[in-house]
């Protein structure tokens, strides 16, 4: 068992290892230097560069240690990764536990068994070392399913936590208007998707990862101090225990810092996936920019900083692992060694009076234990490694978690501009009823607190189109996003249909993934159409109503699946957008500027057929020739003050 390493320390070795030491030295030096020179560009770049909406945030600490808040967040998200005591995952949980039972049970296995070829090798009993061969031979297919059950049953706990918490997470995410709330009305989240993609995963492998990393030397510590200790006496475990907690305590405490890193490095990361998902979002008005260049310093600020932050956190990891290294390798054989004198020095256990051969082979079979014991005490401590970095992906998710409860309640947070007030939420009261848009006193304000108008009365009853209308910025979608309940009602009365009596068409049209009937009836799919008793005859209609009958053919039918945002030309967007208001049919219909590429010829036609289809419309626009599809105007000064009046003849029109 134990090395012996003066037979290395020759003159010439001394020699080789100087010399190798040298040369490190001085890459190293010449390393630092050119590394320190791109760091200062790479820093001056990114001062130059913001980027981040985050970075008008106060700069927060960032706390992820694992200490008791830890416990409590783990338990939180556990208890979604793991539905109740009967479910598939506790199974999954104890078939770990079991194969490993089973590969600590394999492992001594074969110790003995290699124990025993090797004593019937040195008493030179050919047929005793041919048996015990064969019965090893035998029960090698037998240990690799064992080892391969593991696997399996990791993978399969992994899966299964991960679509838990992705189901979880994804229903409250996309309940109601969460999702928009997240990005537009609150600003502790900002990546989302990274939240959502990449740090469940990650969170998901960690808790497995740190199940088997502990569950596995945890029962090789129960049953190797079992064993050793009735072949050798308690004094050789106990110490090789007392090593391991005593190591576990200093170096929990030196590995604080892995928490934090890993929230930042997740964070950096996120920021850096979402500056590279805008540049292929917005190809085309970056080309005919030509705004390479500055996209490029930008993707190369984030970079940079993730990169600087990826490389305090190597040479601390680097740090840590020589430290992790001498503790639980190196020094746990110094350990393991002294434990396993004692016996042999004391002469305990009857080893005094026993044989040479007795000893020997006292000596192999412990001592292989006690290197698995060392070892698996190691992993223990090394496990601790993985809880750190655990409790990095805890705070991330747990803060998901808690935003989202946050927003499904009407909680807000955000970090309000200097000087305005904190919004109070849900402080107006909102009434469902059919065929009237009713505003009462209702106070327009943006999420960060700016109040456009302090109080606006208004009455809309169906068949009586409204044309808003008022300069930039007056808070014409800002009233929309009241009444279509994605900002919070703050004040006031609100009646109004229930949601899916009103539809509302944006200034940017959107397509959603799918074919072109799916562009039609959106939100609704194919069969929720079918149940409806749309048939692809009365869909033609719609898009002959829109002049976009030619798609059909050029695009190869209603299943032709497409990009359809790429594919569509802005004009064409804003038709199929309508086309949809047609199949929906609403009693209300809000237009945010939403026919501004249309030619006047088929906005004409678009607009009488809302009329005989009885759908209400109101209507934002700069266009004078929409005024006359409308019976109310209701102008925003863009100054805190509005009038509502019915359209009359001779009246001013604003608009060009
Ligand atoms: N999510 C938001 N958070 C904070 N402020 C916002 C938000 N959305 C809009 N605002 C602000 O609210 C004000 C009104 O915006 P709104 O979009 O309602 O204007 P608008 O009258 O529709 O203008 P336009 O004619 O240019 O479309 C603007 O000053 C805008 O900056």
């Amino acid at each position: 068992m134990a090395p012996n390493l003066s037979k290395y320390l020759t003159k010439n070795n001394a020699y080789v290892v100087a010399a190798a030491a040298t040369a490190l030295w001085i890459i190293s030096s010449r390393s630092r230097k050119q590394k320190k020179s791109s760091r200062k560009i790479s820093k001056k770049v990114e001062e130059e560069v913001k980027y981040m909406i985050t970075e008008k945030k106060q700069p927060t600490k960032v706390k992820a240690y694992v200490d008791k808040q830890f416990l409590k967040n783990i338990i939180k998200l556990l208890k979604i990764a793991i539905p109740g005591w009967n479910s598939s995952e506790i199974g999954y949980l104890i078939l770990i536990a079991g194969s490993l039972v089973s590969r600590s049970l394999c492992d001594i296995y074969v110790i003995y068994q290699i124990t025993k070829i090797e004593s019937a090798l040195i008493s030179m009993d050919k047929k005793r070392f041919m048996r015990q061969l064969l019965v090893y031979l035998v029960s090698l297919p037998f240990i690799s399913i064992v080892n391969n059950l593991l696997k399996f049953s990791t993978g399969s706990l992994r899966i299964k936590l991960r679509t838990n918490m992705t189901n979880h997470l994804y229903e409250e995410y996309l309940k109601n208007y969460t999702y928009y709330r997240m990005t537009n009305l609150d600003n502790r989240i900002v990546n989302a998707d990274q939240l959502l993609t990449v740090d469940i995963d990650k969170f998901c492998d960690g808790v497995t990862e740190f199940y088997c990393n502990t569950t596995k030397p945890f029962l090789d510590i129960a049953i190797y101090l079992y064993k050793l200790n009735t072949n050798l006496g308690f004094g050789t475990p106990a110490l090789m225990v007392g090593y391991l907690a005593l190591s576990g305590v200093i170096l929990t405490n030196l590995r604080k810092p892995t928490g934090p890193l890993t929230v930042i490095e997740q964070k950096l990361e996120g920021e850096y996936r979402h500056i590279n998902s805008r540049i292929i979002t917005h190809a085309e008005e970056i080309a005919f920019y030509q705004g390479n260049l500055k996209e490029k310093s930008t993707v190369m600020a984030s970079f940079n900083k993730l990169i600087r932050h990826l490389r305090k956190s190597l040479h601390f990891h680097v740090l840590m692992g020589i430290i992790d290294n001498i503790i639980t390798k190196y020094f746990a054989f110094f350990m393991g060694y002294i434990a396993m004198a004692m016996p042999f020095i004391t002469g305990s256990h009857g080893l005094s009076q026993a044989g040479q051969e007795e000893r020997q082979r006292t000596y192999y079979a412990n001592g292989s234990m006690l290197v698995r014991l060392g070892q698996a005490i190691g992993r223990l401590i090394l496990a601790g490694r993985a809880l750190t970095r655990l409790a990095g992906f805890t705070v991330r998710v747990i803060e998901l978690k808690e935003v989202l409860t946050d927003l499904n309640d009407g909680k807000y947070q955000r970090t309000m501009v200097t000087g305005s007030k904190d919004v109070k939420t849900n402080e107006g009261k909102l009434i469902f009823k059919d065929k009237i848009i009713k505003f009462d006193k209702v106070p327009i304000v943006t999420p960060n607190g700016d109040v456009l108008i302090k109080e606006l009365s208004m009455e809309v009853k169906s068949g009586m189109n409204v044309l808003v209308c008022g300069p930039n910025g007056a808070g014409k979608s800002s009233l929309f996003r009241i009444l279509g309940q994605l900002w919070p009602l703050l004040g006031g009365e609100l009646t109004k249909p229930p949601r899916n009596k009103l539809f509302y068409i944006p200034q940017k049209p959107y397509m959603t993934l799918g074919s072109l009937r799916d562009q039609i009836t959106y939100p609704q799919s194919r069969n929720e159409a079918t149940r409806r008793g749309c048939t692809d005859s009365k869909l033609r209609e719609y898009l002959k109503l829109v002049e976009l009958e030619y798609l059909l053919e050029r695009e190869g039918g209603f299943d032709a699946v497409e990009d359809w945002l790429e594919v569509l030309s802005g004009g064409e967007k804003q038709r199929i957008a309508m086309a949809r208001l047609f199949y929906h049919a609403p009693q209300f219909a809000i237009l945010d500027e939403c026919t501004s590429a249309v030619s006047l010829d088929v906005e004409e036609s678009m607009y009488g057929y809302c009329r005989r289809a009885g759908i209400t419309l109101l209507t934002v626009s700069h266009r004078k020739s929409l005024w006359k599809h409308h019976e109310f105007v209701l102008y925003l000064d863009g100054r805190g003050s509005y009038t509502f009046e019915p359209i009359k003849e001779g009246m001013e029109q604003f608009g060009s």
